[in-house]
This record gives structure tokens, sequence and C-alpha cells, in this order.
């Protein structure tokens, strides 16, 4: 995937502060979404922020360690929530729904037929899921460069439906093991701190689950550093695919909302292929996966909701994008002291 991601311009930051500045209140008071509002200006490049049909994409595939006892629940919840997504039924389908933003659902290798499913984005890289990087890479580095390309497809796709930003998510048993090794490798924190209940393993589970990572670690000898080679080794397809379309939607100057460990991982892989990326980046949420604060804090970042979820899905994503609305409000349609005749400071 070639891709060029500019950093975000600055030119327009102070006069984008001094409308912030001259609404009719005290300066800083409607605290974050001051911050929100200038990022938003600065990625779209004007004094006007707008959100414009937003989306979360979810993508879905399947984990060949799943099936070595990382996660709680079996694999074929993986294609059952799926089912459910497409139903109406999940968590994210309520949550998207109640913020006004649409959902994509796309099968990135989900280890099931799902038949003809107009719904179903298809991008599927395998139909057996990812291999077991217990015993080898998880995808070869064609297939990870296949799922990728198929996120930046659908990300360029959103783009050209007038969407102008993205929030991700996903979906696959076992992920989190995955998302585990990707932080380790890419942020040199030690496995223990990146490590967590997922799903809810309980206090024997989650030995289990550090012994196999420490495992699966141990039978790469020859460990590379790059992004790409760690994410081919230990990734998910879901993972991959997300890397590619968060990639591409900075590209075409979007906005990211970035929901929990799992969306970040991905993003942990894209910020190393183009650090820029991190411009076009609003964090929605700290999970209580522990691993997630040990990502947002690698990346210097402070994230906008504190809710305590660890569910993936994108629902984080999903409840930060009215805070993104509300940015963009404040902006457009408040007074100014000067325009509501108001006094300012004396
Ligand atoms: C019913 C159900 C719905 C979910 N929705 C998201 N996840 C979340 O849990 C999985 C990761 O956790 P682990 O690594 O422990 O398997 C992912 O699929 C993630 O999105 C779910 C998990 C379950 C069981
Ligand atoms: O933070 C997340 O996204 C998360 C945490 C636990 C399980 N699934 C997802």
């Amino acid at each position: 995937m070639h891709i060029h991601i500019p950093a975000v311009g600055r030119t327009l930051e102070a006069e984008l502060r001094r409308k912030v500045d001259r609404k009719t209140k005290p300066p800083g008071s409607l605290g974050r979404l001051e911050e929100l509002a200038l990022q938003l200006g600065l990625i779209q490049g004007t004094l006007s922020p707008r959100i414009l049909a937003p989306h979360i994409l979810v993508c879905a595939g399947d984990h060949g360690a799943a099936k070595a006892g990382v996660s709680a629940y079996p694999q074929d919840v993986t294609w059952q929530m799926v089912e459910n997504f497409l139903a109406g039924g999940a968590a994210i389908n309520a949550l998207a729904h109640t913020a006004g933003v649409e959902l994509v659902v796309a099968d990135a290798g989900v280890a099931h037929d799902f038949g003809p499913c107009p719904n179903l984005v298809d991008a599927k890289v395998s139909a057996s899921g990812t291999a077991n990087y217990l015993d080898g890479p998880a995808m070869s580095t064609e297939q990870c460069a296949q799922a990728m390309a198929n996120g930046a497809r659908v990300a360029r796709d959103l783009a050209v439906r007038g969407c102008n930003a993205i929030g991700f998510g996903e979906m696959g048993i076992g992920n989190t093991a995955s998302a585990s090794l990707l932080t380790h490798c890419l942020t040199g924190a030690p496995l223990v701190e990146v490590v967590g209940r997922g799903t809810g393993l309980d206090d024997a589970g989650l030995a289990r689950k550090h012994a196999l990572l420490e495992q699966a670690l141990a039978a790469w000898p020859e460990r590379s550093g790059e992004p790409l080679d760690v994410l081919a080794r230990f990734g998910g397809f879901e993972i991959a695919m997300l890397a590619g379309a968060m990639l591409a939607a900075a590209e075409g100057g979007m906005v990211l909302v970035i929901d929990g460990f799992i969306v970040t991982a991905a993003l942990l892989v894209a910020a190393r292929l183009a650090p820029a990326i991190l411009d076009y980046c609003v964090f929605a949420h700290r999970s209580g996966e522990p691993g997630h604060a040990v990502q947002l804090a690698h990346l210097g970042t402070r994230p906008l909701l504190d809710l305590g979820l660890r569910l993936g899905e994108g629902t984080g994503a999903a409840l930060a994008f009215p805070l993104l609305g509300a940015a963009c409000a404040f902006v457009n349609e408040m007074a100014s002291f000067e325009s509501a005749g108001v006094s300012d400071k004396s």
C-alpha cells in the first residue's frame, strides 16, 4: 500500500483559537470540546468544521490462536456476533443508532460462510481465519497486504459516499491476545503489562493466556521490529484491515475515531508506517483492558471518555461521536461577544 499522509497544517490555528475564544463564554470554559473543535478545524482546514455522514466500520476476523485457549469464549462467537450486527441486536447497533452513526460491517476473514449477505462487506482474506501464531506466522505477507488493501478500499468508498469521519471497531474472538502481542512488540512494554482478561478470563485463564503469549514470542526467535512483520506474525485479518482503513482514511483527510485496545493496536501499526496519522485521530475512550492505558501513554494521548467499557465493536467510538458533533455545533452556532453584545472581561 502506497500511502502519503501529510501532517495536518497549522496555518488556521491562530484564527480558529480566536474564533473559539470570542464565543460568549469565559476562555477555555468548554474544556476538551475546545481542543476537539480546534483539531477538527485543522484536519478539515476550515473555521467551520462539520461531521458529515459519519460511519463506524466494524471489521471481523477469526484467530487461529483462539482454539489454543486465549479467550473465555469459543471461536464461533465471532460469526454469531457478525450475524447479530447484521440483525441489529448488538451493543454497537444500539449505540451507533442513538448517536446517529451508520454502521458498516466487514468480514475480513471470519471462519464461516455467511452465504449471500448484501449488508456484509465481503473482504474475506481466508475462509478459515488466521493461522495459529504459536506455530508460525498468523498470515503471509501477501495476506496481510490484501487485508490492508481491503480496508483502504472500504475507507475510500465511504469517502465517496460523503463520509468525513470514521469510527473503527472490531470483532474477533482471541483478538485481545493478538493486540497484546502487537502492543508488546511495537511499544516495548513488558508483556505482563499488556495482557488482560479480554472477555473475562479468570485468574487461571489469565495466567494461561500470558504463558501462551510468552510461548508465541519464543516461537519467533528471529523477531523483527518492522511493523508489517509484527502484524503478519501476530495480527488478525480484522486488525490488518483496520490498519489499512485508517491509513487510507487519514490520507483522505478524514477524522479517525479510535475505539479501544484492539483498534489502538491496529493504529500502532499504522502510526509506525505513517506517524502523521495521529494528527487525524480522536481517541474516544479508555478501555478497561489494562494494555489500552499503556498504548495511550505510548502515543502521548488522552481519550475523551473513561466509562470502564471493555467491549470493543466500536462502542467507545460510537459514544464519542456526539462530542464531535457538539464541538462543531458550538463553533458554528454560538454567538461571539461582539455579535451578541455581551460584555467581555474588563
Ligand atoms: C458475546 C460477545 C460480544 C462481543 N463483542 C465484542 N467482543 C469483544 O471480545 C473479543 C475479544 O476478547 P477475547 O480476546 O477475550 O476473545 C473481540 O471479539 C471483541 O470485539 C465480544 C465478545 C463476546 C463474547
Ligand atoms: O478495549 C477493547 O476494545 C476490548 C476489550 C476487551 C474485549 N474486547 C475489546
